[in-house]
């Protein structure tokens, strides 16, 4: 597997608190990649340094073959518009938008005229079964839909990469299943490399493989699995 994204040996301390101490892990382009560990592990932590969010103190981490650790803020602003997408637990959609103008955000702030975000925004709604919801505004959507409509927004700039800090994590189990299905699907469809980070083995079962953060160090399992083909019993590799 040629990694799209790799964290390499990273440490980051909050202070005088370890959060990473030596963390690697690596994603292929299309591939799911769940990332696992108990509460405090540094699972986020990894995500936002992989996102190039936060910068490690010590480590490496590279998209596409290149350091994004070294870029400065703006460049590494500028990459995460261009080629990361975002889903977080409670989905973070701006109150003052309709569903639509939330999902045509990130094209809007890439300086795509209205018209032609909102036109990319609009397939997203039969896709996601979201259909006569657009004008919506989050107030007025269940928790299930406003999910959806992140994800939307997550994915309509058909990133290289997206991240997915427990997505599911303030849905019911069923609600669950289902924007993980779509999440999934959405991604193979347009070729985007997903790191999920979730502690719900039920959700992690929809990634091609498995890492485990524990006490801020990364292990990689594997299904065995190439990307694409169903779940299976998992081997450590
Ligand atoms: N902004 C911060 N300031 C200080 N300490 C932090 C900060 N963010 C995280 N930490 C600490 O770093 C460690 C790793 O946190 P992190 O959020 O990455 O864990 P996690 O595995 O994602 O946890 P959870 O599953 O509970 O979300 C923890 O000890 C946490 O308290």
């Amino acid at each position: 597997m040629t990694p799209l994204i790799e964290a390499r040996d990273v440490e980051l301390a909050f202070g005088e608190t370890p959060a990473l101490r030596g963390a690697s892990l690596a994603a292929g382009a299309g591939e799911v990649l769940a990332v696992m560990g108990p509460s405090g592990s540094g699972k986020s932590t990894l995500l936002h340094c992989l996102a190039g969010i936060l910068v490690p103190d010590r480590g490496e981490v590279l998209f596409d073959g290149k350091r994004i650790d070294t870029l400065d803020e703006n460049r590494r602003s500028a990459l995460r518009r261009d080629r990361f997408g975002f889903v977080f637990q409670f989905g973070q959609l701006v109150p003052e938008l309709t569903a639509e103008e939330n999902i045509a955000l990130p094209l809007l702030l890439s300086g795509v005229r209205r018209a032609a975000a909102l036109a990319d925004a609009r397939p997203w709604f039969a896709r996601l079964g979201l259909d006569g919801l657009e004008r919506r505004r989050s107030g007025e959507l269940s928790g299930g839909q406003a999910q959806r409509v992140a994800l939307a927004r997550g994915l309509v700039t058909r990133p290289r990469v997206l991240f997915a800090d427990e997505p599911t994590g303030a849905l019911d189990s069923l609600t669950g299943e289902q924007v993980m299905e779509l999440m999934v699907a959405a991604a193979r469809d347009q070729g985007t490399t997903v790191v999920l980070v979730t502690h719900e083995p039920r959700v992690a079962a929809y990634a091609d493989r498995e890492a485990v953060v524990r006490d801020g160090r990364a292990r990689t399992l594997s299904t065995g699995h190439p990307a694409g083909s169903a779940p299976a019993g998992r081997v450590a590799s």
